[in-house]
């Protein structure tokens, strides 16, 4: 049954998010007549992959919570990965699965996060040693190691946040790790962790929407800090370009095996430019002047706890958590060098192109007035 969010068919939606306007053409090792399963294959990044796997020629099981597009050449599954008797069936005869399914980061639920995020991804791995699979491809994020001061550059051998500053992030670490440590030559089993950061691209759910939102209530008048912190936002074409480059380099002996990946445009912008772009292709004012990032971060800080509190008579959801007023205000940006080295990673799309695009995919939300 196909569900309620957005029905969009990613492969007729938008005729220039096709990779056609690239000469690229994937290495042809051991692709023809694979078959393989995305789970997660119905949310925003999921879509993209689905995509790029079809264009490449693989057989694409989806597995998700709900059917929310249709595609004769998909096979759908619908279930929770955290049950094994759904799941079972999805993964049946695949080489390679595709894991980028997660709770949203505002739904800020640490139990759901624990399940999802890390019991599931647990079981995800034994069922896929279960039913013979061969390669997992995780969808990491590049926020395992943000800890809400400025990262410059950042290498994949940074350590671990140790104290992460959400339900999301503690689990995405917790999650990484244990898909890594799955990684076994003896069983014929290769992992790698995907690690993208701050992805967009038209029918995203998070970043644009929740501009939009915060816009349409007036408060986006301010920027937080001094404007000049150097960000990545990845263009979700390039991501799942990432993911389907690691699944290529994914063979016994590979350097590949069992190591995390930085997924960037490799082109990092300041937070507000970005931010002021999007703003304005939508006609929304931009922010001009910049509030102290201390006097915000230990504000957001307070409300948190204010809202914990109160939680037991009435929930509220800031707009500004500390997680997102950090991720405002500080430098946060990634080296690709080692998947440019070790997968010949390289993105597809530039940033202005992808800014470009995404706006003109979001033409519903432009401002009217
Ligand atoms: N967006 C970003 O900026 C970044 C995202 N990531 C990671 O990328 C991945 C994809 O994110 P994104 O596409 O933005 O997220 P989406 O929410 O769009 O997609 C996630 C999909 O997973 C599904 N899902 C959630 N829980 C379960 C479950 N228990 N069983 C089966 N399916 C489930 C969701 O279904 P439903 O909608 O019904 O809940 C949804 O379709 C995630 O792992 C995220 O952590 C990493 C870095 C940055
Ligand atoms: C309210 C405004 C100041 C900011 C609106 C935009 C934000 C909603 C987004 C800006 C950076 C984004 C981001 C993520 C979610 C959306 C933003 C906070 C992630 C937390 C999504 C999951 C990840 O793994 C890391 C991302 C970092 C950047």
């Amino acid at each position: 049954m196909i569900q309620n969010r957005p029905m969009v068919n990613p492969f007729t939606s938008h005729g220039s998010l096709t990779f056609s306007h690239t000469t690229f053409k994937m290495a042809t090792r051991s692709r023809k007549g694979k078959k393989c399963t995305v789970i997660g294959g119905c949310g925003f990044l999921g879509q993209y992959i689905v995509e790029r796997l079809l264009e490449e020629g693989y057989k694409v099981n989806v597995f998700d919570m709900a059917q929310t597009f249709e595609d004769d050449r998909v096979k759908f599954f619908v279930g929770d990965l955290c049950q094994e008797k759904d799941l079972a069936p999805a993964i049946s005869d695949v080489q390679t699965v595709f894991h980028c399914a997660s709770p949203p980061p505002s739904s800020d639920d640490r139990d759901l996060f624990y399940r999802v995020n890390f019991i599931g991804t647990k079981d995800i791995i034994n069922a896929c040693k279960k039913a013979g699979v061969q390669k997992l491809v995780l969808t990491s994020s590049a926020s395992v190691v943000y800890e809400g001061t400025d990262i410059k550059n950042g290498t994949e051998d940074l350590p671990y946040a140790k104290k992460p500053m959400d339900y999301y992030t503690e689990t995405k670490v917790l999650q990484e790790k244990e898909v890594l440590a799955a990684n076994s030559s003896e069983e014929n089993f290769f992992t790698v962790a995907i690690r993208p950061h701050g992805i967009f691209g038209p029918r995203d759910r998070q970043l644009v929407p929740i501009l939009v939102d915060t816009a349409r209530a007036g408060k986006t008048k301010f920027m937080i800090g001094n404007g000049e912190n150097l960000v990545d936002f990845t263009y979700v074409v390039n991501v799942a370009h990432g993911h389907l480059l690691a699944a290529e380099h994914l063979y016994k002996d590979s350097p590949v095996c069992g190591k995390a990946f930085h997924i960037t445009n490799d082109e990092p912008i300041p937070f507000w430019t970005f931010m002021s772009r999007i703003l304005e292709g939508l006609n929304y004012p931009s922010p001009k002047m910049g509030l102290p990032y201390l006097l915000i971060y230990y504000l957001a800080a307070f409300l948190q706890l204010l809202c914990l509190l109160l939680k037991p008579i009435k929930e509220f959801k800031p707009t500004f958590t500390p997680m997102r007023v950090a991720l405002a205000g500080t430098y946060h940006y990634y080296s690709c060098q080692r998947a440019k080295q070790l997968m010949g990673y390289k993105p597809l799309v530039p940033v202005d192109e992808a800014i470009k695009l995404t706006v003109k995919g979001y033409a519903h939300l432009q401002n009217k007035n």
